[in-house]
């Protein structure tokens, strides 16, 4: 039976294309149905020909949403990778490098979250901190804890964000107040959370394989497991190709040398996970700093995705990760906030960072801004679009969702944002100067391409979370401004 269509978008959309192009075109109509997907997508539209266009589509009653001047519609930011128990940490530690940081800020911190009721008392605003950054879809790390981790799941479903949510798996290597006793409640555990999670309701789709919450299997990275835990964690994956595998790879010098000494027998750091089988096109690797050739090759061969996390990189010292290498190469990258070595939940600041990260990488190869031989993105500084495609769209195939996700397409979820850059919104009362509201360019006779254009350059480079004033998951909104 045809699902009805329930809501028409009317206003400027800033789409995602391709990794060097996207669509930004004025007066769309967008049409979504009871169950949250696009229906269809009409171009120039202006508003005295919207009637005649919903005559045309048989929609005589259905309610518009009639976007303002100075706002523009667009995919929702897929965050490829945060943790959730480490938001109280933001901004703490950044003197010290990732092993030491772990040691003496991480682990204490994530240890509170075994507290039941500290958990049901800090998610909820934890989670709501990353919608009202435009987060439509987040891959969380939580806890090493069953019942808090369930916690988060359920909050993070009952506030109607997409998420793929991890239990830590970590058996060695940890403090002794805060590590699994063993292998094998490591993985009961890891099977019960998965078991929850599978038993929440879809949401809003009301389809099974388009859910809002999935589990992913979380090693929290190869020095924190025993051989035992990872051959365990193989059989498990082994047995659902569906389920998503996450865990950190190549961040730092030190831990890439201790990986080394634990894994003796690997050819390198991917080849221990490859070894365990847990290299597939739905494993999220974060950080990829310092993968070697063979590893880069192996992790494309494999269709496995990076979360570029720069403001984490930079934050901790890890390294500069030469993300335009890895694209040239064919590797699915997505963008991760990596909080809490990241200081915030924003994509903006996380896109922000992976310009800056590629504008270092740029002047480190040619400091004087030759005109140079180089690839196309190889040693160069991401242009926006490139930086716009990362935070949805790359984001998606990174989670292996972008069948669903990542951009504004017929047969898509509405998972979108309105965006308002314009001075005079209502949303922005009251709340301070706003870098990003405060230019006109009614007086420079731009296109109206130009126009959006700069809208979305203000937004990702001076916007914050007032520029949001809707956040929509699988068509329901859940956050922004506008947002009681
Ligand atoms: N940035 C980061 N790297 C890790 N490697 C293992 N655990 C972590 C973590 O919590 N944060
Ligand atoms: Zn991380």
């Amino acid at each position: 039976m045809l699902t009805p269509t329930v809501a028409v978008y009317h206003g400027s959309l800033i789409n995602p294309t391709t990794l060097t192009s996207y669509e930004a075109i004025p007066n769309c109509l967008i049409a979504v149905n009871a169950h949250g997907n696009i229906d269809w997508i009409v171009h120039d539209v202006k508003d005295s020909s919207i009637q005649e266009t919903l005559l045309q589509k048989g929609l005589l009653d259905v309610n518009i949403v009639a976007l303002q001047e100075g706002q523009f519609i667009m995919p929702g930011f897929i965050d490829t990778h945060t943790h959730a128990p480490q938001v109280p940490n933001l901004g703490t530690g950044y003197q010290y490098e990732l092993l030491e940081w772990l040691e003496k800020f991480t682990f204490p911190m994530e240890a509170n979250f075994q507290d039941l009721d500290f958990a049901n008392q800090m998610y909820p605003s934890i989670v709501k901190k990353f919608i009202a950054s435009g987060t439509t879809t987040c891959c969380y790390y939580g806890t090493l804890h069953l019942e808090s981790n369930k916690v988060l799941a359920g909050i993070v479903h009952s506030l109607g964000q997409r998420a793929l949510i991890g239990k830590c798996n970590m058996d060695r290597n940890c403090p002794s107040y805060y590590i699994e006793p063993s292998s094998s409640s490591s993985i009961s555990d890891t099977q019960e959370f998965i078991s929850f999670v599978h038993s929440l309701p879809p949401g809003p789709s009301n389809n099974p394989s388009n859910p809002l919450v999935y589990p992913v299997v979380t090693p929290r990275f190869a020095i924190s497991c025993t051989n035992q835990l990872l051959s365990s964690l193989q059989n498990l994956v082994h047995s659902d190709p569906r389920l998503h595998i996450q865990t950190h790879i190549a961040e730092n010098p030190k831990e890439v040398e201790f990986t080394k000494e634990l894994y003796p027998d690997c050819e390198h750091y991917a080849g221990v996970y490859d070894s365990y089988g847990l290299l597939r096109k739905n494993t999220i690797l974060a950080h990829a700093v310092w993968l070697g050739e063979r590893e880069i090759d192996l992790v494309k061969e494999r269709e496995a995705g990076i979360s570029h996390c720069p403001t984490s990189n930079f934050n901790l010292r890890s390294g500069v990760a030469p993300i335009g290498k890895y694209l040239d190469r064919g590797v699915k990258i997505g963008l991760g906030s990596d909080v809490s070595g990241g200081f915030s939940p924003s994509m903006l600041v996380t896109m922000r960072n992976a310009s800056i990260a590629s504008t270092v990488v740029a002047l480190q190869y040619n400091p004087t801004n030759a005109p140079i031989e180089a690839g196309r993105f190889t040693n160069r500084q991401l242009p926006l679009a490139t930086l716009l495609y990362l935070a949805t769209k790359g984001g998606a195939e990174v989670c292996a969702l972008d069948k669903q996700i990542g951009s504004l397409e017929p047969g898509k979820s509405f998972d979108a944002l309105i965006v308002d850059v314009s001075n005079s919104g209502s949303t922005l009362k009251g709340s301070g100067i706003n870098p990003a509201a405060s230019i006109s360019t009614a007086a420079l006779n731009l296109s109206s391409r130009d126009i959006l254009e700069r809208m979305l350059e203000r937004f990702v480079f001076c916007g914050d979370d007032r520029n949001i004033s809707a956040v929509y998951v699988q068509g329901k909104l859940i956050g922004g401004t506008s947002y009681a």
